[in-house]
């Protein structure tokens, strides 16, 4: 379901991107003649978004941080609370002058959060993972589209040999990793379950934690002193998690817009 301002900005870019009116003519009095062809292309997007297809696969795309990445159904749309974590890890370097020279963007999917980290800090070397080949094509088109070269490589985070693959010494290590149960499934929106990748979206035996355990893993001898882990988390979970990182960091919770404790931090020294 859209609200009133959404349909209508969903309206107006269908009318763009495929009847090819433009902005200026949707706002005048003058009256559009469309063709036979582009009526044929708005019958086809109304099909489409009538299924419950989601309005950002149908125009092959989605605005994040400023910029439109292109995504497809083998990448999860860019949400807004990733946004906000983007937003968080530039507001935290920002605070503290601190400039990362090397950034990992794990389970990168459409690559939104390792090309905004690039276009953030243009001098860091950025990588970003991705165990789905498709979506790392995805990641590399938007990089190249966007003029952000980050380097993407392709690991499953839950096998053993991950990081002899990755740098030995990390800035700041971010991740929006898969975080839902399948048990989860039953209260999510069906055309999410029906149009998003799964992999994206469900952990692995049904165990919440198995994404940020390994990466926790992986990177607790490569995080830098005075270095940041910041993750995307499922707000059910939050205190198992805390609890795990605890072990090895300092440990912030934050919450997202709606209130949820959606973010977690962890760094190693005193904040
Ligand atoms: C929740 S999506 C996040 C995508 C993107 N970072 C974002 O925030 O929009 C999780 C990503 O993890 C990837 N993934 C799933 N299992 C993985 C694994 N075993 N190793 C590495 N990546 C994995 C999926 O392919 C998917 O792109």
């Amino acid at each position: 379901m859209y609200d009133l301002s959404e349909a209508e900005t969903l309206i107006r870019y269908v009318l763009e991107d495929f009847a090819g009116v433009k902005r200026w003519q949707q706002w005048s009095d003058e009256t559009v003649q469309l063709s036979q062809d582009q009526i044929f292309k708005l019958q086809e997007v109304l099909d489409r978004l009538c299924k419950g297809e989601p309005y950002q696969y149908i125009l092959g795309k989605q605005l994040f941080a400023g910029q439109w990445f292109e995504v497809n159904g083998n990448v999860l749309i860019p949400r807004p609370e990733t946004e906000e974590l983007f937003q968080l890890v530039v507001e935290w370097c920002k605070k503290r002058s601190f400039a990362p020279d090397t950034i990992i963007d794990h389970c990168t999917g459409s690559g939104c959060l390792a090309v905004s980290l690039k276009k953030a800090f243009p001098n860091a070397r950025v990588m970003g993972t991705d165990v789905s080949e498709k979506a790392l094509d995805v990641a590399k088109k938007n990089a190249k589209a966007l003029n952000a070269p980050v380097e993407f490589i392709q690991v499953d985070l839950l096998k053993p040999d991950v990081a002899q693959h990755l740098p030995e010494s990390v800035d700041v290590i971010v991740s929006n990793p898969p975080y839902v149960l399948l048990s989860e499934a039953k209260a999510m929106h069906v055309n999410v379950l029906k149009y998003e990748p799964h992999i994206a979206l469900f952990v692995p035996y049904e165990d919440p934690l198995i994404f940020y355990r390994r990466i926790l893993e992986i990177s607790v001898n490569t995080l830098n002193q005075k270095g940041l882990m910041a993750f995307e988390i499922n707000p059910l979970y939050y205190s198992e998690l805390k609890e795990l990182f605890s072990k090895f960091f300092l440990v912030e919770l934050l919450k997202d817009l709606s209130g949820k404790n959606r973010f977690l931090f962890a760094t190693k020294q005193t904040k």
